[in-house]
């Protein structure tokens, strides 16, 4: 059997850190006052450097690849002689939990906003797409969470076709991580952007994945590039267990959290009862079934100790 590295070299250029980060060229290095608030109320604990090495070479790139199917567009609506209705790009970021899908979704949004050609950029999470939590217990899925079967497919599909087809309003479901629950009496209302980022543990699972079933399409049918956010299972481990620390002082001590009764916890507790959520549900769900799609994204972004990117593979 070949290799992770043989199929890596095969399928992808790679990039170690320092020359990835100089594929930046025209992109301005100082990001202007807007764009370092944004950025700073993302993630306190995001370095700048992680910003200019990474993330604006990968808005340089993703900028010229929507351009490139934007033109694309424009030819074959001269062809057909009509003007079709506005289609988002789609962009998808899978991953792990805990290894920072919503925080580099966030940072694209940011940075791909400011690109004239693209200004409204819309982010939608699969978190909302997962069954609301009595029918999670309905189901005997309270343990499985996160699991294909956790998700309401069906749902997820015909929102992301209804984008697809340039629908002019589309209802997103709300997740709220303090309530561990489908938010019962908001939605996220998506108003033809012209890019969509779509960010979730499931967004390149397909029919090929025995869990997710033989139903068709698959969202990943309707993106156009594709992202997967990777790191070694010991790190997502430790980045697990150090945000369920965080929120046992933050977000669970909110009366309404699901998790109230851990804020009273001291730390031994908190990251014994981490580890365990870790080791039977979060992490045999990345090697069944999120580990597995790894090799089907379009662009592939390593990441080591602190979060830092160490290197960025890009399909040949
Ligand atoms: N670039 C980064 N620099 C520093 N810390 C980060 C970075 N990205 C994420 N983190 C931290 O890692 C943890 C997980 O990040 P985040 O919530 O974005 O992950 P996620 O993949 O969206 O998780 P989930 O699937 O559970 O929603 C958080 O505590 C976050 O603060
Ligand atoms: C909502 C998901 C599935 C994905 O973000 C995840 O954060 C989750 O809740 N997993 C179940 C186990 C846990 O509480 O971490």
């Amino acid at each position: 059997m070949a290799s992770d590295n043989q199929i890596h070299n095969a399928l992808y250029l790679a990039f170690q850190r320092s020359q990835w980060a100089e594929l930046r060229e025209s992109v301005p290095l100082t990001l202007n006052e807007s764009e370092l608030t944004t950025l700073r109320g993302i993630n306190e604990k995001l370095s700048l450097d992680e910003v200019t090495d990474i993330y604006l070479p990968l808005s340089r790139l993703l900028n010229l690849i929507i351009g490139a199917k934007q033109k694309r567009g424009l030819v074959l609506n001269e062809f057909l002689s009509h003007k079709p209705p506005k289609r988002p790009y789609i962009i998808s970021i899978a991953g792990s939990v805990a290894v920072g899908k919503s925080t580099t979704a966030r940072i694209l949004q940011s940075l791909l906003s400011q690109w004239s050609e693209h200004p409204k950029v819309d982010l939608v999470t699969t978190d909302g797409f997962l069954y609301p939590l009595a029918e999670l217990k309905r189901r005997g899925l309270l343990q499985r969470k996160g699991f294909p079967e956790s998700y309401d497919m069906k749902m997820l599909v015909e929102f992301i076709s209804k984008i697809k087809a340039g629908d002019t309003n589309v209802q997103a479901p709300i997740y709220s991580h303090i309530s561990y629950n489908r938010v019962s009496d908001k939605t996220q209302s998506i108003q033809q952007p012209d890019i969509l980022i779509i960010e979730g543990l499931n967004v390149l699972q397909n029919g090929q994945d025995a869990a997710v079933g033989i139903q068709q399409p698959f969202v990943s049918d309707f993106v156009d590039f594709s992202i997967y956010v990777d790191a070694q299972e010991s790190l997502l481990k430790k980045w697990y267990i150090d945000r369920f620390l965080q929120f046992r002082g933050g977000a669970f001590s909110d009366e309404k959290s699901y998790f109230h009764h851990y804020s009273k916890l001291n730390d031994q507790e908190a990251t014994s009862i981490a580890a365990n959520i870790w080791d039977s549900i979060n992490g045999p769900n990345l090697k069944l079934n999120i580990e597995p799609t790894r090799d089907r994204a379009h662009l592939i972004l390593q990441k080591g100790e602190d979060h830092l990117m160490s290197q960025v593979l890009l399909r040949k």
